[in-house]
């Protein structure tokens, strides 16, 4: 997941290599054509592809897509409008419309005025790739005001013809003709308003329109000139599929000006870019692909290398805009999930306290308490005030529970700390807590929080945890990955080191162990301050999982501020925490305390319902209690979780229960071991895969 900076470096770094500009942009349309003849074709004159081409690379992109479709279903089936004046195209884009001349692709294109002394007429398109002897750069589109009566000969000068060869001037259509006479009247350059005429009568009667109009290099909403451009194409409610990203769309940020297309589809190049995740850029891209178009491996980029779902990762590390993400992918969850040993027992898997609950919110711990279960932990308790006791047990056969010291009302108390951890001793095993479902805000669930994280006092070890993996088989493997796992580069795999699985207070006293901090403890711990969180003692290891308002809370910005800025919020919560921090909503984000980051793109806005946060939370700790390292488990739960999510609905964006959801827990399990989910070859265009895989869930198979 790329800025528009670290695109720009990757093209450097790949240019350096020497893949320079043609060969990326060859790769990157003709790729495209195969994609959009897949979802889209085939074509012919009666359903034709229609290409809005811009002045830039993307046009140019744009320009090499057509030219293919041409070639494979011949000239007509394709109609190029290029919104800018071809005497003052540049570098590839005008290299690529030369070619399409060669290849006889009707084209339009805004008419200027010849440079001194530029050949005239057909022969001009002997003078290919140089745009130049033509009319001088323009920094921009001409606009609307600027529009000028076609020129004879002046833009078609040096652009298409078409495949009965170039036409002489007063062969092509007026303005306000019939575009019909494109076949004929190609490669002409009209004033704004025959172009746009031209433009939507041609559109509307297309299969597809392309819109490679605008790219990684926009900057700021579309001028008005484009901007009326887009306005046709939205207008004319035929499907839009969208070169890198749909036009206007900001490649950081995600921010779209109301004529941004609202893309079927969206053929984006090298590597994913922020905003098709970001702000409006899920609903304006549709079904996004990524295209590997030849990157060298080193720039860290590309699909090619996972033999699986999208994987894109920082060349350099991500420079400006926002940091640079690894799209989370089956294969590599896959090679960090825990291996079972066919002799294990109930203690090989660890067990998960969950401590939260109270009056009205019993339910939040008995979902991340059942979600834990599903998820593989080898036992579960809920420690809840001793007035919710019954409430809390009632519910799965399998799960304990802990009646704890609590208050007259039902809620925490202090001494809860204290007895939590004594109950804790008792067990053998790894002990993972989950702290903050239900647990409310109260001062006693405060004084514990702080306690239970070692921050009320000075801590040391817990002599009791030494024993903790006796009754686990000497050579257990505890689900250590792969090296060089795909899609997540294997380092966050490796389990984190024995002693530092715990580290405590004195045997009578409250004892630090791995901790996911969810909900209320997440409240509890912004009010403690989330730098203290770096002091904790042995620095266990700690997830955080905020929804977008607990992230605001802990970093004391506003909820806005954390959605506009997600990749660095997510980055900022992990370092000032020294934990990972698993930044909850749609395309979730996880972060290691290193700088490391994921993005999930799987799961669908059906999952926004009561109670999946719980149910994550305690996904996370069942993976932390069959010994994963905590960056690693967090990284297979938010999968896992949004896979299950996507399993119980029946269709996208269909509301699913978190109930629902944990039932799916073990099927998801199942088939990200198998590779089912969304793998490329589904697709069946080598180096092209889906961002995000249709949805797999009941009745939505794979097509
Ligand atoms: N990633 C890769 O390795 C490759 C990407 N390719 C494609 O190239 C584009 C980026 O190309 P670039 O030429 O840098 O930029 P664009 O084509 O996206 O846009 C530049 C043109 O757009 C005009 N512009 C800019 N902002 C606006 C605006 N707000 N309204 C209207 N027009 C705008 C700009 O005009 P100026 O007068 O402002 O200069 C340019 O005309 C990338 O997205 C890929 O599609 C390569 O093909 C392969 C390698
Ligand atoms: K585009």
């Amino acid at each position: 997941m790329l800025s528009a900076a670290a695109v720009r470096r990757g093209d450097r770094l790949a240019a350096d290599a020497g893949l320079g500009g043609p060969v990326l942009m060859e790769t990157a349309g003709r790729t495209a054509a195969t994609l959009l003849w897949k979802v889209a074709g085939p074509f012919s004159a009666r359903q034709p592809v229609v290409v809005l081409a811009g002045g830039g690379n993307n046009g140019g992109d744009g320009m090499v897509l057509a030219r293919w479709v041409a070639r494979w279903a011949g000239p007509a089936a394709v109609k190029v409008f290029l919104l800018a004046e071809p005497g003052r195209l540049r570098g590839e884009a005008a290299v690529q419309w030369s070619l399409l001349a060669r290849a006889g692709v009707p084209a339009f294109a805004l008419a200027g005025e010849p440079a001194p002394g530029a050949q005239q007429g057909p022969h001009q398109h002997q003078n290919p790739g140089t745009g130049a002897g033509a009319a001088p750069v323009a920094a921009e589109f001409p606009e609307p005001g600027a529009a000028r009566p076609p020129a004879a000969g002046s833009a078609g000068a040096a652009g298409p013809h078409t495949e009965t060869g170039p036409q002489p001037a007063a062969d092509r259509p007026a303005a306000g003709g019939p575009p019909a006479a494109a076949g004929a009247g190609s490669g002409v350059g009209l004033a704004v308003d025959p172009f746009l005429d031209h433009l939507e009568a041609a559109v509307a009667r297309a299969r597809v329109v392309v819109d490679a109009l605008l790219g990684v290099g926009v900057r700021g909403a579309p001028r008005p000139l484009a901007a009326r451009a887009l306005q046709v194409v939205g207008a004319a409610g035929v499907p839009v599929f969208a070169l890198d990203l749909p036009s206007g769309l900001d490649t950081d940020t995600g921010e779209a000006a109301p004529v941004v297309p609202r893309a079927t589809w969206t053929a984006t190049f090298a590597a994913a870019k922020w905003g098709l995740v970001l702000g409006q850029g899920p609903e304006r891209a549709g079904q996004v692909f990524v295209v590997d178009i030849g990157w060298p491996q080193e720039t860290g980029t590309g699909v090619g290398g996972t033999g699986g779902e999208a994987e894109a990762g920082a060349p350099g590390g991500g420079t400006g805009g926002f940091p640079s993400a690894r799209v989370l992918d089956a294969a590599g969850v896959a090679a960090l999930l825990p291996r079972r040993p066919w002799d294990a027992h109930k203690g090989w898997a660890g067990h998960v306290v969950v401590a939260g609950g109270r009056p009205g919110q019993v339910g939040a711990a008995v979902l991340a308490g059942t979600a834990a279960l599903q998820a593989g932990a080898g036992t579960v308790t809920l420690a809840v005030p001793a007035p919710v006791r019954t409430e809390a047990a009632v519910h799965r056969p399998e799960i304990m529970t802990w009646a704890l010291p609590a208050t007259a009302g039902g809620e925490w108390d202090a001494a809860a700390a204290t007895a939590l951890a004594q109950r804790e001793r008792e067990r053998r095993g790894r002990v993972v807590r989950v702290i903050g479902p239900g647990l409310g805000q109260s001062p006693g669930a405060a004084a514990c929080l702080a306690a239970w994280l070692g921050l009320d006092r000075p801590a040391a070890r817990d002599p009791a945890e030494g024993a903790s993996d006796d009754d686990r088989p000497a050579d257990a493997p505890h689900g250590r990955p792969a090296d060089g796992a795909p899609g997540t580069d294997g380092e966050p795999g490796a389990r984190a080191p024995e002693g530092a699985a715990a580290a405590g207070s004195a045997a009578d006293g409250p004892v630090c162990r791995p901790t996911v901090l969810d909900a209320d403890g997440l409240n509890l711990a912004a009010l403690l301050g989330i730098d203290r969180l770096r002091e904790r003692p042995g620095s266990f290891p700690l997830v955080l999982t905020p929804h977008p308002g607990e992230a605001a809370r802990l970093l004391g910005w506003t909820t806005a501020r954390v959605q506009a800025e997600r990749p660095r919020a997510a980055v900022e919560l992990a370092r000032r925490a020294g934990a990972v921090a698993v930044l909850k909503g749609a395309g979730t984000l996880i972060a290691g305390p290193g700088g490391e980051l994921y993005i999930c793109t799987r799961g669908h806005p059906g999952m926004a319902s009561a109670g999946m946060g719980d149910a994550l939370a305690g996904i996370v700790g069942a993976f932390l209690a069959q010994g994963l390292e905590p960056l690693a488990a967090a990284l297979v739960a938010v999968f896992v979780h949004a896979l299950a999510g996507e399993l119980a609905a029946p269709a996208e964006g269909i509301p699913v229960q978190a109930t629902q959801l944990i039932a799916r827990l073990p099927e998801a399990l199942d088939r990200i071991r198998r590779g089912s989910p969304g793998s490329a070859a589904a697709l069946g265009i080598p180096g092209v895969a889906w961002l995000r895989p249709p949805l797999e869930g009941d009745g939505a198979p794979v097509s």
